[in-house]
């Protein structure tokens, strides 16, 4: 399945016990050429909370398991719908530490309430200790000097969507060192569970174009927490006006944020497409 391009293998861990796969068989299983190949995997199991219809479990293509997917949330919605597991919309699905909202429109769209954006750095986790000019996070985006060639002089948010991200404004995104950067980046001291290294140009104050080196499985064509992180970061920064369309080199997505309410980070609504490439069975 794929979600603007960022691809998955989704895995039915309802009718069968497929908690034991293990860091290894992920990767195997994610491993473009020896295996199926994807971006990530995501495994659907029973929900273990009343106020959610299903839980499902998310591993990047380095196996290892994460907090959140933006684009997997829709994916996980066009499975179970497609697998007859739930005929239920909206539908409610536990993930690591929270339960998303999501309903399936009728033009095929996805529409999750990603919940709020978190910016204490403990929570990120964010260890800003001994970087020049820290201001406390929760009152203004940061400023962070990086020590790499002038092609970007600092970064201009770091927040958390359940996963961690770091976000820059670039002039251009198709010239952005992505490839070369975005691996320092994810492996920043700072993050001591690394982050997802987001780069955002802005078109005008309602659309962007976005790429991100992903944590744990390198650059992808879309990343839904990359685009709700990079709105965020955008909307805080004064250079973007909610609804903001987002151009990823996979497709677009549309995220909408009504900012800070009486000092309370608002949810994250995000809309976009989910489609099934395949379906099949294999030996794990
Ligand atoms: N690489 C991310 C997980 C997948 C997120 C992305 N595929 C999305 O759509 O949000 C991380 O390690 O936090």
């Amino acid at each position: 399945m794929h979600g603007a391009g960022n691809d998955f293998i989704v895995l039915n861990g309802i009718d069968q016990d497929l908690s034991g796969i293990t860091r290894e068989q992920w990767q195997a299983l994610a491993h473009r050429q020896f295996g199926i190949g994807a971006d990530q995997i995501l495994l659907v199991e029973k929900a273990t909370r009343p106020d959610a219809d299903f839980r499902y479990r998310i591993f990047n293509a380095d196996g290892g398991e994460v907090e959140q997917c933006g684009n997997g949330s829709r994916c996980f919605v066009r499975f179970v719908l497609d697998q007859g597991l739930s005929n239920k919309n909206p539908l409610r699905v536990e993930v690591a530490h929270t339960v998303l909202t999501l309903k399936s429109h009728p033009d095929g769209q996805v529409e999750v309430d990603m919940g709020a954006p978190i910016f204490e750095h403990s929570h990120i986790p964010f260890n800003a200790t001994g970087l020049a000019s820290v201001q406390e996070f929760q009152e203004t985006l940061y400023a962070l000097p990086l020590n790499y060639p002038a092609t970007h002089d600092s970064l201009v948010g770091v927040l958390s969507m359940g996963n961690p991200h770091a976000v820059q404004v670039v002039g251009d995104v198709d010239s952005a060192p992505v490839l070369e950067e975005g691996p320092e980046i994810e492996g920043f001291a700072a993050f001591p569970k690394k982050v997802n290294a987001g780069y955002l140009q802005v078109i005008n104050r309602n659309e962007i174009k976005l790429r991100v080196f992903e944590r744990g499985a390198g650059e992808t064509l879309a990343c839904g927490t990359g685009a709700c992180a990079a709105v965020v970061s955008g909307i805080r920064r004064g250079l973007l006006d909610s609804p903001v369309k987002v151009h990823t080199r996979g497709g677009d997505l549309q995220i909408a944020w009504s900012g800070i309410v009486d000092g309370v980070a608002q949810s994250v609504i995000m809309t976009g497409p989910a489609v099934t490439v395949f379906e099949g069975e294999t030996e794990i």
